[in-house]
Parts: C-alpha cells; structure tokens; sequence
C-alpha cells in the first residue's frame, strides 16, 4: 500500500534523508523508530508530498504521489505533527473541515464524524471549541481529522508526543483498531515502548539511514539474546581491557557499555574487576530495540 523506493533528500550540506526504502502492507503497522533529527518528519513529507526527494519515489497504493498526485492523495491519510486545528471552531466543525477538504458530505460525514469522535473518547465534548481542549485532547483530534476519510494508508508524524496517559492509550487503541480494518499505517516515534507494542515491522533511522529493519522479534535476534550493561564512573582506555571478554559497545571517561548473555549473573563478578570507587552506578537492560539501538550507533535513542 506504501512504498518508499530509495529516497534521499538533502538540506544543504545536511542529509535529512540518504537511501532510504520501505514497504508497508495493508493491515500492517510499519514504525519509523529514531531520535531528534533522524529524518523521520522528513521521509513523511516526502511520502505526502509536502516534500520532493531529490531522487527515489514513493508510491500510495500503486500511485507515484510526485507525478500522480491527486489519484495517490484519495488513498492516503496524515497527521501531521503540529496540530491541524482551527482553535475556534468545536471538535465537530474541524471534523467538517477536513471531511469536506477530502470529498466527503451529507449523511456520510456526519456518520464518519460520530464514528471518529467516539474511537478518539471525544464524542461528549463535540460541540466545544477546540481552544477548550488540552493538548492530549487536541492531539487525539488531530488524529481524528486524518482519518476521517477513511484513508487505505495513514500516515502518524509522532501522534503521543506531550500526551497524557488517557490520551495516549486512546490512540493506541484507536490505531490497533485501523490495523483491524485494514488500513496501511506508518508512525514514527522515538518513543521504543510504543514501537515495540504497535509494530508489526520496525526500521531503525538515525542520521538520514535505515541502520536495521524487520519484526521487533528479529531484530531482537541482531542482539545475539546478549543484555546491555552500562556502567557509570570513571574509565580509561586500560580498563576494556579488564573486560576483554565482554562485547565493549563503548568506553568514555563517564561510562563503559558492554554486552553480555545472562548479564545479572555476571554483574557482581564484572564490578569486581574495577575499584569499588570507580563505578557509580550499574544497570542492565534486556535485548530490546532501545539496546539494539545504542549496539549500532553508540548512543540513546533519546539523545
Ligand atoms: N526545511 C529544512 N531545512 C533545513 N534543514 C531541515 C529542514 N527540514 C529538516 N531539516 C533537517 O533535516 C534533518 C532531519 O530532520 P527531520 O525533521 O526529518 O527529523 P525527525 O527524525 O523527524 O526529528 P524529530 O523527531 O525532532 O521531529 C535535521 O537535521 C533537520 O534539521
């Protein structure tokens, strides 16, 4: 339903987006995954056509959104990350807006409206001007705008960020329930936990790259079933050499990264082999997408 065929993009010297490509099928949650700056906004503009790349192509449902816009456009969906909202006007009459800006009218929008406003939690409070809301609020209506079409492709910019609890799980499930019904999604996020639960498939980004793709469960493999330590302290190059045994993912003066199977069992004998005033601070993190990120880059998806 969305493919992503090699597509760069470039902002002067900066390379936002460098080769990268994707599919996503009907039915599936396909997650960007990446910290500030990765060029995750960038791949969706480039999707929407908000942006041309300076080479590849992105296709909705079969359609080039570049030289075959408007028959792209009827298929897909966009929440942007800035909010789309008109502050004046009540949840129902931006639902209006936007439902009209795709096409639809009479008794289909209203349907579609009732329909978006209660899979959003915001059906009791229709009428209020969207000023009212809080941002959680106001998030969950964006979303809601973007779908109100009922696009076979949708396209997430960051949907939870700054969201409430409440907030958030409504659009979880509200996006677990697109997937239900078919509907293509790419979300991208930096948040790993979201990521981990929505995702069918995952590509990590990072410096205008994909750097690793596939299922949460094979790229949990690419960790080799191996923990990351991290230890905080003080540390010189002489120390990897105290755990040359160890898979050393990075070494500062601040903090040695390492990797090991069954890292809980090893902890009190791997501190052992420093000073006791040496380390301040010792944790251990299962195989997850967030280590597997720090594996490739040497740094937190966070950063
Ligand atoms: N219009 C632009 N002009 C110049 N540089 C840009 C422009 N848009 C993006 N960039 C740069 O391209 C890189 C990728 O930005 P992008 O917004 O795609 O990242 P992102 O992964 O979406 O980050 P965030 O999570 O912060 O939204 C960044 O270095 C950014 O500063």
């Amino acid at each position: 339903m969305l493919r992503v065929v090699q597509i760069s993009k470039h902002f002067g010297q900066i390379k936002a987006v460098n080769q990268v490509s994707f599919e996503v099928k009907a039915g599936e949650i396909y997650g960007l995954l990446g910290p500030n700056g990765a060029g995750k906004s960038t791949t969706i503009r480039c999707l929407s056509g908000l942006t041309v790349p300076d080479e590849g192509e992105c296709l909705i449902n079969g359609y080039s959104i570049h030289s075959e816009p408007i028959k792209a456009k009827q298929h897909l969906g966009l929440v942007p990350q800035d909010l789309a909202l008109y502050q004046d006007l009540s949840a129902h009459e931006n639902l209006q807006f936007w439902g009209r800006a795709y096409g639809l009218s009479g008794q289909v929008l209203k349907e579609r409206q009732a329909t978006v406003l209660e899979q959003v939690g915001l059906d009791k409070r229709a009428k209020e001007p969207v000023k009212n809301f809080s941002g959680g609020m106001k998030r969950r209506l964006n979303f809601a705008c973007g779908m109100i079409h009922q696009p076979k492709a949708l396209l997430l910019d960051e949907p939870t960020v700054g969201v409430d609890p409440q907030s958030r799980e409504h659009l979880l499930n509200a996006i677990e329930s697109l997937k239900q019904q078919g509907t293509a999604v790419l979300y991208t996020t930096h948040y790993m936990q979201e990521a981990e639960r929505l995702c069918d498939r995952v590509g990590i980004i990072d410096q205008g790259k994909i750097i690793a793709q596939g299922s949460v469960a094979e790229l949990r493999k690419q960790m080799d079933e191996k923990d990351l330590i991290t230890l905080e302290g003080q540390f010189d190059e002489a120390d990897k050499t105290k755990v040359a045994d160890f898979e050393v993912i990075e070494c500062s003066p601040q903090q040695m990264r390492l990797m090991a199977v069954n890292a809980s069992g090893h902890l009190s004998e791997l501190l052992a082999r420093f000073q006791p005033q040496q380390i301040h601070q010792a944790s251990v993190q299962q195989a997850n997408l967030e280590s597997l990120f720090i594996k490739l880059t040497g740094r937190e998806l966070r950063d």
